[in-house]
């Protein structure tokens, strides 16, 4: 393990937009300050009747008109190359319900600029990892509801979860060297982009179905959402393992403020009960990093804080996201996070890298270099020469091993054919078939495809996902538009009200319902179609493009053929050389290329977008027929 370095916590303060009752306060963005001015008539509770400002610093302030793309660059981008290089790190929202936790982490569900950290860092690790290729990635995602301190597995993909019960338990162990254990808790495998947004959109579909109906247990249920990221160098038998946690923790108001009893009032005890618990571990390690005498962290007391350990107060660099609102009425829990925050200043992590060699890579490596060994010195010897031809099971056995070598594209692929002439003879031999087998495919491609990739009309790939995903999203609209249209003549039908009055609490709280989502799925759905548009355009652009560069190479060639002609007339050799034709041409030729990458790559983004509104539109539908369940299910009881 390599030396550890100190690290404070950095803390951001994010600030919710809204229209009416604003409170009254400052920010100094260069200083990373803000007054909060309470009216001393105002002043309840907490919130101290002789002062009227509330100044509180931090290391940046998101202020209201701060996008999602910003948030991210500030507060993320730095924590999510450092786990790629190998430190942990976590990102954490706190903030009371309703103050944009799950805004700030997840992201908005509705429009692809409303994307928030996680989805935002999972582009940024795929994309990092084609920067890196002198590295060998993989990388492990897990998702976790702790909910009344049971964990749930949010990656179950049993189409079947109704309830938050229906998922499977997350046990917390802790081995001999008090290492914390999740079991119960899986954690996949995600080769690319797409198959990591798309745990990510299982994991937050479970969440809502499992919050559905109209329980809101996301306010009160803490969410960790975790990738396991292995690294190893080429040719190294040095392994860098690092966790990047992104939490959205529970609501943090206090109970007295929010009037509540029974069912609810036990849960926001054990909700607040382990915000209170993180509490008394960060003010535990504020005294011990003012040298006072304290060595008992109390991490165990609440799964939140023993699953975060390293987190807080150990070795990650973690960030904090003090989310709040600026509404005058909720200025007391404000200041209350706030305050959290400034405690949580103080407290230092221990970074390191997490680097170690693996033995079974190295027992790997040496048990193939003694077996190279051997061969060689049998080879050295002269060993084995004086032998007939091989035999068709050898020669085989032989192709097997030339076969296993050239399609095992892992670094540690090593090649050995046995000590002798015969079986080297017989080794190249068929290495050239191989060889010789992939010219012919090559040029069989060549003359089928005419390097056509990017063909967006009649019979290419893209052309085809395109009608699939059209074919889709087609299918899907049905089905949405029959589950909403039902819905609505529902809504109408209903008189009793106590079946409204839920629907409108949850819409109140500022969470979407049936009826919102039959707007957000128009609206979407209207902007897929509006994408294929820009798609099928910039595969227009891209296809000329490439029949212009297929053009002007033929130009090239044309005017190559001219001048050869000419010195050999002439007896000249000006053809070594470029003349300002060719140049000309060679120019436009590069310029074509730039188009033509340039459309591809939008097209790429264009593409990432789209699965992203599928991915959304598809979440919208499970909205849609969760809702529709749960007021049926009302119905009949
Ligand atoms: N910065 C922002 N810009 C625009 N809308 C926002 C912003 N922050 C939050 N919202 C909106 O405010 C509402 C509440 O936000 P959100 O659900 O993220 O709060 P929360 O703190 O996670 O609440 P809870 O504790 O109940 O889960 C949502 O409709 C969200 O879209």
């Amino acid at each position: 393990m390599a030396d550890a370095f100190e690290s404070r916590i950095d803390i951001f303060l994010r600030m919710r937009p809204i229209e009416k009752n604003l409170a009254s306060y400052e920010v100094d963005h260069d200083d990373g300050r803000v007054n909060w001015v309470v009216p001393r008539q105002a002043a309840t509770g907490m919130v101290n009747h002789q002062r009227e400002r509330y100044s509180f610093t931090f290391t940046g302030i998101l202020d209201t008109d701060c996008k999602q793309d910003l948030v991210f660059e500030t507060v993320a981008r730095k924590v999510v190359l450092g786990a790629l290089d190998g430190f942990n790190g976590t990102i954490f929202a706190y903030g009371q319900t309703g103050s944009g936790k799950t805004y700030t982490i997840t992201g908005g569900t509705e429009r692809y600029v409303d994307r928030g950290i996680i989805p935002r860092a999972i582009s940024l690790i795929y994309s990092e990892l084609a920067n890196r290729s002198d590295n060998c990635f993989s990388i492990h995602f897990s998702y976790m509801e702790i909910y009344n301190e049971t964990g749930y597995d949010l990656l179950n993909p049993d189409h079947e979860t109704k309830s938050l019960e229906d998922l499977p338990k997350v046990v917390l162990l802790e081995d001999d060297d008090t290492r914390i254990h999740l079991r119960n808790l899986s954690a996949h495998l995600a080769m690319n982009e797409e198959e990591a947004l798309n745990l990510l959109f299982m994991g937050d579909t479970n969440r809502m179905i499992s919050s559905t109906p109209m329980n809101m247990a996301s306010s009160r249920s803490h969410c960790i959402f975790t990738a396991c990221i292995e690294a190893r160098k080429t040719g190294e038998d040095v392994v860098r393992k690092s966790k990047l946690h992104l939490v959205d923790l529970a609501g943090s108001e206090r109970v007295s403020k929010t009037g509540v009893d029974g069912q609810i009032l036990r849960e926001a005890k054990y909700i607040n009960l382990s915000l209170h618990f993180l509490e008394q571990v960060i003010i535990a390690l504020q005294e011990k990093s003012q040298g006072k005498s304290r060595t008992h962290i109390p991490y165990r007391n609440s799964m939140m804080t023993s699953v975060l350990r390293d987190s807080i107060g150990g070795n990650c660099r973690t960030v904090m996201i003090a989310n709040v609102s600026i509404a005058q009425e909720q200025l007391e829990e404000t200041i209350s996070t706030c305050r959290f925050a400034q405690r949580v200043a103080m407290v230092s992590n221990q970074v390191m890298l997490n680097e170690e060699v693996d033995p079974n890579i190295v027992i790997k490596r040496l048990k193939q270099e003694v077996k190279d060994l051997k061969a060689e010195v049998m080879f050295l010897r002269g060993e084995d020469v004086d032998r007939g031809p091989l035999t068709d099971g050898e020669i085989a056995m032989v192709k097997n091993q030339v076969n296993a070598y050239v399609y095992d594209l892992s670094p540690e692929a090593s090649f050995n054919c046995g000590g002798n002439m015969l079986h080297i003879r017989a080794a190249f031999q068929a290495f050239k078939e191989l060889a010789t087998a992939g010219v012919a495919a090559k040029r069989c491609s060549n003359l089928q495809g005419n390097g056509a990739h990017m063909e967006m009309s009649g019979g290419s790939p893209l052309h085809e996902t395109i009608q699939n995903l059209n074919r889709q999203l087609q299918q899907r609209e049905n089905e949405i538009n029959i589950l909403v249209s039902f819905i609505r003549k529902r809504e109408a039908g209903i008189t009793r009200a106590n079946a409204w009055t839920q629907v409108d609490s949850i819409q109140l709280s500022g969470r979407t319902d049936s009826r919102d989502s039959g707007f957000t799925l128009d609206e979407n759905k209207a902007l897929l179609r509006k994408k294929y548009g820009e798609a099928k355009l910039l595969g227009e652009g891209a296809n000329k493009a490439r029949e212009m560069i297929n053009g002007l190479k033929v130009k090239i060639e044309k005017r190559r053929v001219e001048r050869a002609m000419e010195d050999l007339v002439h007896g000249k050799t000006s053809i070594l050389h470029v003349d300002v034709e060719e140049e000309n041409l060679i120019l436009q030729i590069e310029n074509e290329k730039k188009t033509y990458k340039d459309g591809f790559s939008k097209l790429r983004d264009l593409k990432r977008e789209i699965e992203h509104l599928h991915l959304i539109l598809e979440q919208s539908r499970s909205k849609v027929q969760a809702s529709f369940l749960s007021i049926t299910l009302f119905e009949l009881n």
